[in-house]
């Protein structure tokens, strides 16, 4: 999959997942047939910026190299960050409890949060350091990021708005990423966040595992779910300044800081296959029963990150879109279920099938490890009686991070959590035996 020098579309990003991509902001920017030249042009610094070990088998291996003013290298020393006081505070040893839990939305900012200080850490599994696990955490925003970048070491970072666009300056390009839409910032990659709808409000996860791509389609065949072509990554583009810049930076699970005299978002031009992208959720082609039966939502897997065990996910991003229902004789929302896997959900837009009431946009749920769940009592009863003409499920839009490892709750999530979340299925009636 390697793109040579493509035009990018009017809006500025190449289409395609994962190519190789060549992208200059200044004209000769870029070597050509070389990547480290003695020197390079206009007096930029070459730097390697890896996504995969060096040594990763070429369909896995992720890098890309970037020619820019000044070479990262070039900083002080970090110390703490103590601001973002809910973004990564660290986890509990306690015990685990195996409880179901949900939470309301966060309101939307007061005046004067960005998205670094607006980040909330509501679950994590796995320590960052094992290379293995996911975070989610919710954001509440409502002040542009003009004179400070964050980066994760921890992970790449995969944005789900709900409230409001993102304009995601990266060192590689802009990402403009609205509600209905994700996008992903490698690990490592410096950013910004502007906020051109003023408040905003969504989700972030965080992957510390193998990097999310494309799941397999088996006997899907070569095309459906997320297609390759609609993904878009970002044209080179960089500021060019000499003013004072905060970096906050996610390392090993705690926040960073140092502050350099210049925007380190000043690379010039690029070329590889490690870059942000955007995806419009609305090109998922979804696929489901034309029979009976409500199939296993893995077939709404928008990406995935494998673990090392086959089949089981580090992480699938799963989305429940809109779609027809015509599923005959069928109790047609999600069954009843324990999992073996760990499920975090969010609520994009409108009503999810298996929940008629308190579970809201922006809100969070999490089902953990064998957890028994499923509809609530009301879901459950409407669609026990309902008519099974066909339906369509339309204006939602709620995701699903499923993980083989179980999801710790912060200790702002469990103050935050909404009390009694059990309660939604109490009082369902007894089978009645011959
Ligand atoms: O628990 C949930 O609501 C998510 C979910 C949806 C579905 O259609 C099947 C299984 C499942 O875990
Ligand atoms: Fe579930």
């Amino acid at each position: 999959m390697t793109v040579h020098h493509p035009d990018p579309d009017a809006a500025g990003y190449f289409p395609g997942f994962g190519n190789h991509v060549s992208t200059e902001a200044v004209a000769g920017a870029l070597p050509i047939g070389r990547n480290s030249p003695q020197r390079p042009a206009f007096g930029l610094y070459a730097e390697q910026l890896s996504g995969t070990a060096f040594t990763a088998p070429r369909h896995e291996n992720r890098r890309s190299w970037l020619y820019r003013m000044r070479p990262t290298a070039q900083h002080p020393p970090y110390a703490r960050y103590d601001g973002a006081r809910a973004f990564a505070p660290g986890t509990a040893a306690a015990p685990l409890a195996p409880n179901r839990l949900r939470w309301d939305p966060l309101p939307l900012a007061d005046a004067g949060v960005d998205w670094v200080d607006g980040m909330t850490t509501m679950l994590v599994n796995r320590d960052p350091a094992d290379l293995e696990g996911v975070a989610l955490h919710i954001y509440a925003a409502n002040r542009d990021m003009n004179d400070r970048v964050f980066m994760d070491a921890d992970g790449e970072l995969l944005f789900v708005p709900e409230h409001g666009r993102l304009e995601l300056l990266t060192e590689m390009g802009r990402v403009s990423v609205a509600p209905g839409q994700i996008a992903c910032v490698p690990r490592g990659v410096r950013f910004r966040v502007l906020l051109p709808d003023g408040a905003a409000r969504g989700y972030v996860a965080e992957n510390h595992g193998s990097l999310l791509r494309l799941p397999d389609l088996g006997p899907i065949g070569a095309n459906g779910l997320a297609n390759p072509r609609d993904f878009e990554t970002p044209v080179a583009w960089f500021e060019d300044r000499d003013t004072p810049v905060q970096v906050i930076q996610k390392f090993m699970g705690a926040l960073w800081t140092m502050t350099l005299d210049h925007s380190p978002l000043d690379v010039v031009a690029w070329h590889g296959n490690l870059a942000p992208w955007r995806y419009d959720l609305s090109r998922f082609m979804a696929i489901n029963t034309v029979s009976f039966d409500h199939p296993d939502p893995s077939i709404f897997t928008v990406l995935t990150s494998p673990s090392d065990v086959p089949g089981r996910a580090n992480a699938d991003f799963v989305i429940f879109p809109p779609r027809w229902m015509v599923a005959e004789g069928t109790f047609r929302p999600p069954w009843f279920h324990r999992n073996v896997m760990s499920e975090a959900m969010g609520l994009i837009t409108g009503e999810y099938d298996a929940k008629a009431d308190g579970f809201r946009p922006g809100g969070l749920s999490l089902h953990n490890m064998m957890s028994g769940h499923g509809p609530d009592v009301a879901s459950w009863r409407g669609a026990t009686e309902a008519a099974l003409a066909p339906v369509k499920l339309d204006g939602t839009m709620a995701f699903m991070l499923e993980s083989c490892w179980a999801y710790r709750p912060t200790a702002a999530a469990l103050d935050r959590a909404q009390l009694d979340y059990d309660a939604v299925w109490n009082d369902f009636p007894k089978a009645v035996l011959p």
